[in-house]
């Protein structure tokens, strides 16, 4: 018998949807909202996200949650009997276990209301293009504006029982890369008449990998990474066009912003050597996740006293998160969960512990509880 929110969890996992098309998952979270004693609660949904303000007894602020909900394009490799429903889609950055991480801590404080108010935000697209952005300008943001906001994010590679957190900078700066090159196609036997897009975009990955190691200062770490490359019609055909879609992280702006600088010289470059066309759309970018020093400090003091959660004063990561754009305006933080995994986030095989959802969601209704009351 596994408790309510790892059942909730598994029927969250089997139905991954990317971001903005949560509409199953927007109904589940909805109906399990239903479910609940009505009375101290708001709700407002937007696009596919939704908002669950519950009334405090007596407020003098508003602290809220986050979680998002949104699945990856990536085909689910495991044999688990609640694996994905979803042909070509998985909860494989671990949103099954923020969605049912915040359903139980928002069920402890409507059985449990304390004196300020909670607002929970279940919030979609943050694998891309990026809701916390649009959802923080959001009537429904506005009118319930918190004054503090927390999230977490699984950690594979922490035991179970484990947090990991630092104060300040926490995730790096994104932004997406897609690269289109459109050259001249021909028969694959007259290489000589046509402009092979195939070998270009081969020759630009290797290049754009010498910016990380020539162009960027060592001490300030940045990442290119090119997760796709597509080209070409069939084997005996020289490619007309190629695209690379990847994503750049840096630990500072001024890295982000000489990285781009660099691959739009390198694709001009392109454009001469292999006389093609090209262009550069950066798609979705994300700001940092800075994490307030105060209330990161804070919450650390706590866990160290007032839980049996061992905890990890960790590095920086190169991952990003879009919930970077709401820290950025109100003061909060987001931790690491370890949840041990042999396989990492975005990995066809990820199988997170399942007994790090109770754990998280008594630390997080004992924290918010203390927090919320004083
Ligand atoms: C926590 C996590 O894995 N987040 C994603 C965010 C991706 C943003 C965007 N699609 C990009 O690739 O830049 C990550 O890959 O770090």
């Amino acid at each position: 018998m596994v408790s309510p929110f790892v059942s909730i969890r598994r029927d969250l996992h089997k139905i991954p949807e990317l971001g903005f098309q949560e509409f199953k998952t927007q109904q589940y979270l909805l109906n399990y909202i239903a479910s609940l004693p009505q009375e101290r609660l708001e709700i407002q949904t937007w696009k596919t996200g939704i908002f669950v303000k519950i009334n405090g007894l007596q407020p003098t602020k508003t602290i809220a949650y986050r979680a998002d909900i949104d699945g990856l394009p990536i085909h689910e490799e495991t044999e688990l009997p609640y694996r994905s429903q979803h042909e070509g889609k998985m909860h494989a950055c671990g949103h099954d276990f923020h969605m049912s991480i915040a359903l139980g801590v928002l069920t402890h404080f409507v059985h449990h209301p304390i004196r300020d108010d909670l607002l929970f935000i279940f919030q979609p697209a943050e694998e891309g293009p990026g809701g916390a952005l649009p959802m923080l300008q959001s009537e429904p943001m506005q009118q319930w504006r918190p004054d503090m906001i927390i999230a977490l994010h699984i950690a594979p590679e922490y035991p179970v029982g484990t947090i990991a957190i630092k104060a300040g900078l926490l995730f790096a700066n994104t932004s997406e890369l897609f690269i289109d090159l459109k050259g001249k196609g021909g028969h694959a036997a007259f290489p000589h008449l046509a402009n092979d897009m195939v070998v270009a975009a081969c020759a630009l990955v290797t290049q754009l990998q010498s910016i990380v190691a020539r162009n960027v200062d060592p001490l300030d770490s940045a990442v290119i990474t090119i997760g796709k490359i597509s080209g070409g019609t069939v084997q005996n055909v020289i490619a007309e066009n190629a695209r690379l879609e990847g994503t750049i992280r840096t630990l500072s702006a001024e890295s982000m912003k000489k990285v781009k600088e660099r691959i739009e010289s390198l694709v001009k470059g392109m454009e001469i050597a292999y006389q093609c066309e090209a262009s550069i759309d950066y798609g979705s970018m994300y700001y940092q996740v800075y994490n307030n020093e105060k209330l990161t400090k804070e919450f650390m003091t706590f866990v160290q006293q007032h839980s049996d959660i061992h905890m990890i004063e960790c590095r920086e990561a190169m991952t990003g998160e879009d919930f970077g754009y709401m820290l950025a305006e109100i003061p909060g933080f987001m931790f690491w969960l370890g949840v041990e995994s042999e396989y990492g986030l975005h990995h066809a095989k990820l199988n997170p512990n399942e007994l790090a959802i109770d754990q998280a969601i008594s630390l997080l209704a004992s924290y918010i509880g203390w927090k919320g009351n004083n």
